[in-house]
């Protein structure tokens, strides 16, 4: 299993080019089998997930390029199997959005429910209860959600009782081909749910009100394969604000989307951090000063992010003061608490928040990612550690992060990738 060596080597400066997002290609890769005919989607991020999907996809019979830079095309006309087997789907969640765009578009699917994961329980049933309100028959047999209709999905209004993202966007997504409108009331406003709806649009849906609590889908006979690039991610790019803000540090971020983080920005300016935004482009400059404490709650958007809750304990862990981090989204997502107390921070958990006194230092140590985010909060603690981080289980890392280790390099970090 490759491990990531970390060491600091002072604050983080100069320029990184930023992917796209990950939340926004794996479900627009998937709903890529509506399409009649081939699809070209760009900005595609060459991570494990990506490669998953891909894996997924061709196994339902589509015909998929490789991913070259960025880019690759999909032609569903070739599917002829409707089930996304349990070996391919538990290493990744999203998977599940297989579900409202097969049974659409070929009347049944069969997807592996993805299990439990470290972070939280991760449940289906809105997904599932929307597909019923839209006429399908579902039912969860063996690990696996069958689900068939006889003819079209029928329009239905559907009020979710938790805001969801795949939630909305699997039925978004199999609304877009169904017989009449959709309603999707209290959906999820996230910007991944925007980029699906205007690739959806662009491939003839009908879809009006994404990025609102209430969605409209009139749904349409057909969909046509079209080229789209997937939005920046802007997960990713909080990321590197925050490795550069706890190295007090001054880095830009180019091909980002400021609009979809503000939130996560907001803080940063909160913690010390001078921002500066413009079209497709974000800096942070500390001015070589220590970041203060933040408090945050994650909530769904336009509120903070869930993904970006591990980072900002690493940079309340070294600020000049005490903050609490309270986690609303997934029951278990603090894997990374008892990880960076093993660095030396202080942080203690009382159920949903943790209190962290920020300290000056941190101490390199051998950690374990836990999950994604979790992974990048401790190369950020180990960017700042004296001594060595050795981060184990990077492979959740790369689900998540294209050439993380390039990237941080880039910006003048001692990262070494080692390869078991
Ligand atoms: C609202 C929110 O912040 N969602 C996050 C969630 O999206 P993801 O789409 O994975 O998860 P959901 O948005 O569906 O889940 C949000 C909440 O709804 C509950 N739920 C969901 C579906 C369902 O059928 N029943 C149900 O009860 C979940 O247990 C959870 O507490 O994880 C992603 C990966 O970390 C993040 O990018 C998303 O920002
Ligand atoms: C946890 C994440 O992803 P996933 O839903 O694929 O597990 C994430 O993006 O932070």
């Amino acid at each position: 299993m490759d491990k990531l060596q970390v060491r600091a080597a002072g604050p983080l400066t100069g320029e990184v080019t930023i992917s796209g997002a990950k939340n926004a290609a794996l479900p627009i890769l998937m709903s890529a089998v509506l399409a009649q005919d081939t699809m070209t989607l760009g900005n595609v991020p060459a991570l494990r997930d990506v490669n998953t999907t891909i894996a997924l996809l061709r196994q339902l019979g589509a015909e998929v390029s490789d991913l070259v830079d960025n880019t690759l095309t999909i032609n569903p006309a070739t599917i002829d199997n409707c089930v996304a087997e349990y070996e391919l789907v538990k290493t990744m969640r999203a998977s599940i959005m297989l579900l409202g765009p097969l049974l659409a578009k070929y009347g049944h699917a069969e997807v592996s429910l993805p299990g439990g994961c470290a972070i939280g329980a991760r449940p289906v049933n809105l997904h599932i209860h929307g597909l019923r309100a839209m006429g399908a028959e579902v039912k969860v047999e063996e690990g696996y959600v069958k689900a068939k209709v006889d003819g079209r999905l029928k329009g239905a209004t559907i009020l979710m009782d938790v805001v969801s993202v795949t939630g909305t966007e699997n039925l978004m997504a199999a609304a877009a081909l169904a017989d009449g409108v959709t309603f999707i009331e209290n959906a999820a406003r996230e910007p991944e749910v925007v980029d699906l709806a205007c690739c959806l649009n662009a491939m003839g849906a009908k879809i009006s009100g994404a990025g609102t609590d209430v969605i409209r889908i009139e749904g349409v006979e057909q969909l046509k394969g079209v080229q789209f690039d997937v939005m920046p991610d802007r997960i990713e790019t909080g990321t590197y604000l925050v490795a550069a803000a706890a190295t007090r540090g001054s880095i830009v971020c180019r091909k980002a989307a400021p609009e979809t983080l503000e939130p996560v920005l907001l803080k940063l300016e909160e913690a010390g951090a001078r921002i500066e935004r413009g079209d497709d482009w974000i800096s942070l400059d500390m001015a070589g000063q220590r970041p203060k404490p933040v408090n945050i709650k994650t909530a769904p958007h336009p509120a903070f992010p869930t993904d970006m809750q591990a980072q900002f304990c690493t940079l309340n862990a070294l600020a000049g003061g005490t903050a609490k981090v309270t986690e609303t989204i997934f029951e278990n997502r603090f894997m990374h608490v008892p990880e960076l107390q093993r660095m030396g921070a202080a942080m203690e958990l009382e159920g949903h928040t943790c209190i962290i006194e920020g300290r000056e230092d941190l101490q390199g140590a051998q950690v374990m990612a836990t999950d994604l985010r979790a992974s990048a909060c401790l190369v950020i603690a180990g960017l700042v550690a004296s001594g060595t981080t050795l981060v184990d289980r990077i492979y959740h890392l790369d689900r998540g992060y294209e050439l993380i280790e390039h990237k941080l390099a880039g910006l003048g970090a001692d990262v070494v990738r080692i390869s078991a």
